[in-house]
């Protein structure tokens, strides 16, 4: 049988990427640290996908099995050996982490494999495998890296299903969203993997997932958790936030459709879609899952600063996307290590020094004076 490695038991690898290379005739061998969800994929060796609809259908994801990355090095270096595509969905944070056994397991590999790989990191970040693909190679000589040339491919790509946390402690089973899309940038004929859809440029794709559904999530998150609210789909019937969050896509649409041309009749049917899919109340999806780890959502490239300065560089409005950023700024969970720093970093420097240090944003520049005037404001 045709093997997927794939870094990351977690919602999405089961929920989503380990289900589709089931599907599609693989094994599926899971990479994590998680004791527990390896022991028990090893033993149940299937699982259940659920979906967040009124009838929850139900599909059974076998062919499955787990390694630990700490304590089975060895088996995951053997693993990488046999695999045609090696994934993560691991979070952005963590690459760089696996990255080094990843580098021991092509190392081992290219010595006497000349069978492709497919490398494809599935996260929600711009150009996460051309990331992994640096950090990969910071642990690999020149002669390996030669080796790798034409039998090791990087492809980006963009994930999109809402898998919320599950309160299903002990089982394997996992609820997700009826919808998905798996985007993937190559020009290569490779092996088909049901559910993946191959494109040339994964700019446009990726920009209009992370700006449209990521952006539109964060500012429930972020407002919801302002107002109290536990779940996204609760925070939405807030007439006031829906229209925030409708008036922030437009911003991040108007610099989508200017920047790669798309029919904007079109892209409000796309928003509006994704509006839908955030209501869905069978997802109970915590604001707490969504605005996690603020200080990655603050990043440069990322869904809420990247819009603002490249519609500023167009001459497009941002206000709204400078609300949103601010009301990241207000993210204080506790039980988020990212909020608790990002709080001690606005105690400790202020908002201007911490915007420049997290988001790269001039102290000076238009968008810190914007975001600082609606964080005075929500403050309230
Ligand atoms: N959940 C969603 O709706 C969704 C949708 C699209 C994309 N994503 C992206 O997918 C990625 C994973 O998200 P998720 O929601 O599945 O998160 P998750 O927390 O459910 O899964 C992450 C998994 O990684 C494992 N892990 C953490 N550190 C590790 C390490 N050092 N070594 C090995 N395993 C480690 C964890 O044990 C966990 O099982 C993120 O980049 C996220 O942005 C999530
Ligand atoms: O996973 P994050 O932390 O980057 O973002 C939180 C959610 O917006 C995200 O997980 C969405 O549910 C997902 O991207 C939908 O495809």
């Amino acid at each position: 049988m045709k093997l997927a490695v794939h870094f990351g038991a977690g919602n999405i690898g089961r929920g989503f990427i380990g289900a589709l290379f089931s599907q599609s005739g693989y094994h599926v061998t899971f990479v994590d640290i998680a004791d527990q969800i390896i022991n028990q994929l090893n033993e149940e060796k299937q699982y259940q996908v659920k979906l967040a609809t009124v009838e929850q259908e139900t599909m059974t994801i076998q062919n499955v099995s787990g390694l630990n990355n700490i304590k089975q090095e060895n088996e995951v270096v053997e693993a990488i050996k046999q695999a045609v595509y090696l994934t993560t969905a691991i979070g952005p944070n963590i690459l760089p982490h696996i990255a080094p056994l990843i580098a021991k397991g092509l190392a081992e590999r290219v010595k006497n494999n000349e069978e492709k790989l497919y490398v494809i990191a599935c996260e929600n970040q711009i150009s996460a495998t051309d990331l992994l693909r640096g950090y990969i190679f910071e642990h690999l000589d020149d002669e390996t890296k030669g080796k790798l040339e034409g039998k090791v491919h990087f492809f980006n790509s963009a994930v999109d299903r809402i898998v919320p946390l599950q309160n299903n402690q002990g089982s394997l089973d996992v609820l997700v969203e009826p919808y998905y899309e798996w985007v993937v940038e190559t020009s290569e004929n490779i092996p088909p993997v049901e559910g993946m859809t191959m494109v040339a440029d994964l700019a446009p794709f990726i920009e209009r997932k992370l700006f449209t559904v990521n952006t539109g999530h964060a500012v429930i998150a972020y407002l919801g958790y302002l107002e109290n609210k536990s779940t996204i789909d609760q925070t939405l019937a807030d007439e006031a936030i829906l229209k925030q969050v409708q008036a922030t896509l437009g911003e991040t649409g108007a610099y989508l459709i200017h920047q790669y041309g798309l029919n904007p009749e079109d892209h409000s049917q796309y928003i509006d879609k994704i509006i839908h899919r955030f209501e869905n109340a069978y997802l109970n999806d915590d604001v707490t899952r969504v605005g996690r780890s603020p200080i990655r959502k603050l990043g440069p490239n990322d869904r809420l600063v990247r819009p603002a300065v490249e519609a500023q560089k167009a001459g497009l409005s941002y206000t709204n996307l400078a609300r949103a950023i601010a009301s990241a700024l207000l993210f204080d969970n506790q039980e988020d290590p990212e909020a608790v720093k990002l709080q001690g970093m606005i105690k400790e420097n202020g908002l201007s020094a911490v915007l420049k240090e997290v988001s790269g944003l001039d102290e000076n520049s238009e968008i810190t004076k914007e975001v600082i005037n609606h964080y005075e404001k929500l403050k309230r």
